[in-house]
């Protein structure tokens, strides 16, 4: 039996992994990345970082990605709850511009797979969230890159009320990021010279 379910989200290419979980009267136990059984549901991925971040309730990260060494990410979470979000921003894709986003936690162990060629960004819904995350390639500092979280064109709803969040708290960085068009708009420039 295959240890991960491979559900398919409305973007191309993202998907929402479940793990067998094995409970018993001492907890649990589940394999969270199993290189072999990914191959077999059709995920042919090789990981070189892993990445651990702490978070308190309001607290939003992202957009991010990286250009160039994009990262594929696999995303849990340990600890607390948060909104994950992945944007699709490769520009021949069929689901370019659109956004998914979807709520893992500590309870239902659900995994966020994202290709290289998205932005990810999360908001914390609990009091403190652990999240962990496998990346396909190394963190370059001068390579990395950010979109504003709320951009007018992405529209991504944000459950802010519904998790009873009047405040969002943003690093210095993110709070200054661009928005999508001034982006493209920075990249076209960039090609011409
Ligand atoms: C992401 C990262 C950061 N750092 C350092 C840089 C900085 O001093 C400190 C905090 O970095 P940041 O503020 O960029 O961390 P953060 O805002 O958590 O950035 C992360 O956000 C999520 C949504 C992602 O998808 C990740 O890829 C990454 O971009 O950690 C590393 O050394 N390695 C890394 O891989």
């Amino acid at each position: 039996m295959a240890k991960f379910k491979k559900i398919e989200t409305p973007i191309k290419d993202l998907f929402i992994i479940e793990p067998t979980i094995f409970e018993d009267n001492r907890g649990f136990f589940m394999e969270s990345w199993n290189e072999k059984e990914f191959n077999e549901i059709g995920l042919k991925i090789k990981f070189v970082q892993d990445n651990h971040s702490r978070s308190k309730k309001g607290v939003l990260r992202g957009l991010h990605f990286q250009e160039p060494y994009p990262q594929g990410k696999l995303v849990r979470v340990i600890r607390g709850a948060i909104f994950d979000v992945a944007v699709d921003i490769r520009e021949d894709s069929p689901t370019f511009k659109k956004w998914f986003g979807i709520v893992l936690d500590e309870h239902n162990r659900r995994m966020l797979y994202i290709p290289e060629g998205f932005l990810h960004g999360f908001l914390t819904l609990s009091e403190w969230a652990d999240v962990l995350y496998k990346t396909t390639e190394y963190y370059y500092k001068e390579y990395d890159r950010g979109i504003i979280w709320n951009d007018p064109d992405l529209k991504i709803e944000w459950p802010f009320e519904e998790y009873g969040i009047d405040k969002v708290i943003l690093s210095e960085k993110d709070s200054q990021l661009p928005t999508f068009k001034q982006w493209l708009k920075m990249k076209k420039e960039r090609r011409k010279l």
